[in-house]
């Protein structure tokens, strides 16, 4: 039994299940929706979580929101041709309000602090700068863009090859889970800017003869609240003791202000100019947003019932462990719809193929743990839906911000059990409103009920043989590998 379930990342949508009931789900359940519409009188009532009334939230220390410059075009920027070109090439006609605001005085050398809402192009807001400048010194080693996630720095670095392309510019990814040899090697190609993850970057830094951060221009700090929170910030301190403060230019940017980042303000930064053009915790306006009460036992039944009803949209799960992403990225597809797991237990080959897999259309649900919370730029996004409500309100504005970027609609959806009431308060406090609630068909979810539990139950179960073979092969080299590995603290 527990041997016909596959692993979600490498089988197709389609698996056939020896339970005949599990065979063709969604059709079912689309039959069985339309004859629970005719007996919804007379169908059994689903208890209705506890519900408390949230009061209506206001953001706390919110900003002001920053009058921006205004621009028509990359033309007006002053920037190199090839750059504008590069933009016009990207389809990029006018700067988005945190690149109106923050290349002005970035091209004038200043440090700055970008604060704009998630998927508002604040990539390109200091890319473009950096490049501009990388034109007239064409010199090695000249930036590094330090991001908390491997997949987000491979991101950044596939922006900045887009934008410079043109102008020859020399990029490399230093990320954990890759060979220390391969990025030893590609560092001594001596490339002009460097995307990295800081617990590898400092290994490099201490490890690999001949490369050296002491003539660097300019650092970036991509999600600068998430690299200064406790997991990053002894790493990142290491960093900034090697590279120099004199002579280089930073620049901090996210969609979430902290104190954090005035604290790094106050040891690295000169001077910062401050571009906010969202308030803290500010969402995009073409993201709707609501949530669902999920009585107790029935989480996976309500995110199938999801599912199917949005059956051909493309989505992301996000749970609070890696354990849950992989039980219900199988447990979609035992039902026959079509996902891949990413978190940190898997490895990196494992993350870009899931990853992957994802982008390109041959996975429609992608369940993730926060590692695919910040930053991570897929257009064809539709929905989130937070399967576990995250413990933090940040997290929350981030995981939600992967629908509705750039000017797009978008829409996420909120499980919210009894223990999450305090959650989801929390958040709709920053938020500064109360979600609404999205109307379920308790029909639909009451048939579906035994068949997602019998599912589930299978899933479990290969999951737990799974983890019982993997922990008996591993034995012998977890103490290898594990010195290199705790320096990769994206993985946790
Ligand atoms: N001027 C522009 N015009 C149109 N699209 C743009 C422009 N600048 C960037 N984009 C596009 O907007 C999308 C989102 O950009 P980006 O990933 O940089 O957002 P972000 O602000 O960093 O989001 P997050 O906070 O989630 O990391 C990308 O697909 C990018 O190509």
């Amino acid at each position: 039994m527990a041997g016909k379930i596959t692993k979600a990342e490498h089988k197709a949508p389609k698996q056939e299940s020896s339970k005949g009931e599990l065979k063709s789900l969604a059709e079912k359940i689309k039959k069985r929706a339309l004859e629970n519409k005719e007996t919804s009188e007379k169908v059994q009532e689903i208890p209705e979580a506890e519900e408390e009334e949230g009061t209506e939230g206001t953001p706390t220390d919110a900003e002001q929101e920053s009058e921006g410059a205004h621009f028509e075009s990359f033309s007006e920027l002053n920037l190199v041709p090839e750059l504008i070109e590069a933009c016009e090439n990207l389809k990029y006609s006018k700067p988005t309000p945190i690149q109106a605001e923050a290349i002005p005085p970035a091209l004038e050398g200043k440090d700055i602090i970008g604060l704009a809402q998630t998927g508002s192009g604040k990539t390109a807001a200091f890319a473009i700068p950096i490049l501009n400048q990388l034109w007239h010194d064409q010199e090695p080693y000249y930036a590094c863009v330090l991001a908390p996630t491997r997949e987000l720095a491979q991101q950044i670095k596939e922006t900045f090859d887009s934008l410079g392309g043109a102008m020859g510019v020399r990029t490399t990814c230093i990320v954990g889970g890759m060979n220390m040899i391969d990025q030893a090697r590609d560092l001594m190609r001596k490339p002009h800017i460097i995307i990295a993850t800081p617990g590898r970057l400092m290994d490099h830094l201490e490890n690999t003869k001949g490369f050296s951060m002491r003539k660097l221009k300019f650092l970036v700090m991509d999600e600068a609240d998430r690299l200064l929170d406790m997991e990053f910030g002894p790493v990142l301190d290491r960093i900034l003791k090697i590279i120099p403060t004199q002579g280089r230019t930073t620049y901090l940017f996210s969609a979430t202000m902290t104190s954090k980042i005035d604290k790094l303000q106050r040891a690295s930064l000169t001077n910062p100019v401050k571009c906010a053009v969202s308030t803290k915790y500010q969402t995009v306006d073409t993201l709707i947003q609501t949530l669902m009460v999920v009585p107790g036992g029935l989480k996976n039944t309500f995110l199938i019932y999801l599912l199917n009803e949005f059956l051909g949209k493309t989505a992301i799960v996000f749970t609070r462990t890696k354990a849950n992403a992989e039980r219900i990225a199988t447990l979609c597809n035992l039902l026959e719809f079509s996902a891949t797991a990413l978190h940190g237990d898997l490895n990196q080959n494992q993350r870009t193929g899931a990853l992957d897999l994802f982008k390109a259309g041959r996975r429609s649900i992608l369940v993730a743990t926060d590692v695919a919370a910040r930053g991570l730029d897929i257009p064809s996004v539709d929905i989130v839906i937070n399967y576990d409500i995250p413990v933090d309100s940040k997290s929350y504005i981030h995981r939600v911000g992967r629908t509705a970027r750039a000017g797009r609609s978008g829409k996420s959806i909120s499980l919210v059990s009894q223990y999450d009431l305090e959650l989801i308060l929390r958040i709709e406090d920053v938020l500064g409103r109360k979600l609404p609630k999205e109307n379920v068909d308790k029909g639909v979810i009451l048939s579906l009920r035994d068949t997602v539990d019998k599912a589930n139950g299978e899933v479990v179960m290969e999951l737990n043989r799974r983890n019982k073979e993997k922990i008996a092969r591993g034995k012998g080299r977890r103490s290898r590998m594990h010195s290199r590995e705790n320096m990769d603290k994206e993985e946790q």
